[in-house]
């Protein structure tokens, strides 16, 4: 797929697709008993409510021609019985709802995270991360309200409108007909606007992710942006996108607009011809049936067939918008997963160490390779050190030891087991991993350093913390290890994140340690008394240590020069010196800028 960006719209689907509303239906399943009770309830209601014109019909023109007092009271005593009901119905039917309706947005929700746990990098590579949110948070809220309200009451709408019909035409089958006369026009307008609807409320679905990627981008790189003063452009940029949201939300929103005038158009056009034709009907000596009372009922019944209509047709419309976010839902949670367990996928034994690269190629995009046939071999307990130009691959080759992606072709094995063959958190569970991006989670320090392995103890978090000379630091802040940070880690140096990093790898306990830039920006002091405790830590794990500093990796048992997509030179620091190539090179460029 192509890389997304904040200003490009997503592929839209070309076809409405019924098997997304089905596939909601399917959360919403679980919930049939109390989906029932709240149906009961409102069909019920909405079928004794029909009885109320009837009930009025029956006063105007026999009980209180005829003075019967007794038949009067009798009526209004069971119409307020009934009201009393409806208004019992309503509550219940809307505490119903909201449950369902919130529950099955917590269970899509659930789902897409879970998804979105198991996406590799690749995934997150190709679009803004905003665009992803977008998706947990606001296109599942949008259902919220077709889930709550719209089915349950759509369906009773519909028994609603044949409950009113059936009584319509007891009532009076010419008047009847005359309504129904209405309907195929309503129903053409529908199908005539049906597809610009639908593109419409697409159209807005891709312009809110659009802003959701560009506040999410813009918050992220606030730093950058400030110091560069570019708040002006980008108010500029967000504007426009604003802009965008809110015409393709307008222009969407003018078909649902468009809906209830039309509605009312029709209901009024028949409505005047009940009147019309029923008056004369009057006029013409009850031939037909139709007296004051059986005509102003009949009115009482024109008003509540076309209110259901409007709701269904109201209906449609929430129905098609949330087509638009369900195609966004469900891509997601039916995202291939490219990185996963193989079908016969077997537990990774305990890890020894040995690593080999057997002719590995791997390529980001389609036709850029990145590394060609790489091959290399290392012995357990022993520390490689990749050195080499920016760009040139390393992250990439560490990358792909934890398996983040597959490769092209090729194998990597770790003690002769290929590594594609096992599951993957048998493999990345015996690793640690420390990357060049030093995420700090929001919480307390303890927290962060303890995230890769829940069951380590206080003074186990401590020891590590003080292996890689994080503790003295951690101690000066106000509530020691409980002290709290944000998400990023805003109040700590780029330094002490990459501390905080560091001793969470190494709490993992790892078989296998991978060091990405791990002390670029820590300073040559701290580096040195880090260096000692890591040395002994390093005993007997397999690492692999990326490191622009060279003083770093020179005791590292091999130093691998990487560049052109592969390994340029190979071996101990001395025997690359006495080489008098790359690493030479780079190793002098460094000595001098001393
Ligand atoms: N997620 C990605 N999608 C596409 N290309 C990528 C991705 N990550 C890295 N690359 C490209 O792959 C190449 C190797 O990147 P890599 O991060 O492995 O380099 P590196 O040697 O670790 O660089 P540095 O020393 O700057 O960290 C670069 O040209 C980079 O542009």
């Amino acid at each position: 797929m192509a890389r997304n960006r904040y200003d490009m719209d997503e592929v839209l689907e070309e076809k409405f697709d019924i098997n997304q509303v089905k596939r909601l239906a399917k959360y919403v399943a679980p919930h049939k008993t109390k989906m029932l009770l709240a149906l009961f309830l409102m069909l019920s209601s909405a079928f004794l409510s029909t009885f109320l014109p009837k009930f009025l019909q029956l006063e105007m023109d026999v009980y209180i021609p005829d003075k019967n007092i007794t038949g009067i009271v009798g009526i209004v005593l069971l119409t307020a019985v009934i009201c009393i009901y409806l208004v019992v119905c309503i509550r219940l039917k809307i505490t119903l709802t909201m449950h369902v309706g919130q529950d099955v947005i917590h269970q899509l929700r659930e789902d897409i995270f879970e998804k979105l746990q198991e996406l590799p990098f690749s995934y997150y590579d190709e679009r803004p991360h905003g665009k992803i949110q977008v998706r947990v948070v606001n296109y599942v809220n949008n259902l919220s309200d077709i889930l709550s309200n719209g089915i349950l009451q759509t369906i009773t709408d519909l028994f609603n409108l044949l409950f009113i019909i059936g009584f319509m035409f007891y009532m009076n089958v010419r008047l009847t007909l005359i309504c129904l006369c209405g309907l195929p026009f309503l129903f053409l307008f529908i199908v005539l606007i049906k597809r610009g609807q639908r593109r419409a409320w697409q159209i807005q679905s891709n312009k809110q992710s659009n802003l959701n990627a560009y506040i999410s981008e813009s918050i992220n790189g606030i730093r950058v942006t400030q110091a560069f003063v570019r708040e002006d452009k980008n108010t500029e940029i967000f504007n426009d996108l604003s802009q965008n949201y809110r015409d393709s939300w307008m222009h969407a929103s003018y078909y649902g607009f468009a809906m209830g005038p039309m509605v009312d158009l029709i209901s009024t056009i028949t409505t005047a011809f009940v009147y019309v034709l029923g008056v004369h009907y009057i006029i013409d000596g009850n031939v037909s049936g139709v007296s004051i009372g059986v005509l102003i009922a009949f009115t009482a019944y024109i008003s509540r067939f076309w209110a259901p209509i409007n709701t269904i047709a109201s209906f449609y419309n929430s129905v098609v918008t949330a087509v638009s976010y369900l195609e966004r839902i469900f891509e997601t949670i039916d995202e291939p997963v490219e990185v996963k367990d193989a079908k016969d996928a077997i537990e990774m034994p305990a890890i020894q160490g040995k690593l080999e690269f057997e002719h590995v190629t791997f390529s980001y995009e389609k036709g850029v390779e990145i590394l060609k046939d790489v091959n290399f071999s290392v012995e357990p307990g022993k520390t490689i050190a990749f050195v080499g130009p920016t760009g040139a691959g390393k992250s990439t080759i560490v990358n792909l030891i934890s398996r983040f992606y597959n490769v092209d072709s090729g194998r990597i094995l770790i003690d002769g087991v290929d590594i594609s063959k096992v599951t993957l958190r048998s493999l990345r569970k015996q690793m640690g991993v420390m990357m060049q991006d030093s995420f700090i989670f929001g919480g307390t320090i303890m927290d962060n350093i303890r995230y890769g392995n829940k069951t380590a103890t206080d003074e186990e978090v401590i020891r590590a913390a003080k292996t890689v000379c994080a503790h003295d630091f951690i101690m000066q802040m106000e509530d020691g290890y409980q002290t709290q940070v944000n998400e990023r880690g805003s109040r700590l140096s780029v330094g002490q994140r990459q501390l905080i990093s560091f001793a969470r790898a190494l709490l993992a306990d790892p078989a296998i340690l991978i060091l990405d830039e791990a002390t670029s920006s820590i300073d040559t002091e701290t580096e040195i008394v880090l260096q000692e405790g890591l040395n002994h830590l390093l005993k007997g794990r397999t690492s692999f240590i990326i490191a622009h500093r060279l003083s770093t990796i020179q005791n590292a048992d091999c130093i691998m020069y990487i560049s052109d997509g592969g390994i340029a030179e190979a071996g101990t620091h001395e025997e690359l010196l006495q080489k008098h190539g790359k690493y030479y090179e780079l190793y002098e460029a460094q000595y001098k800028s001393v």
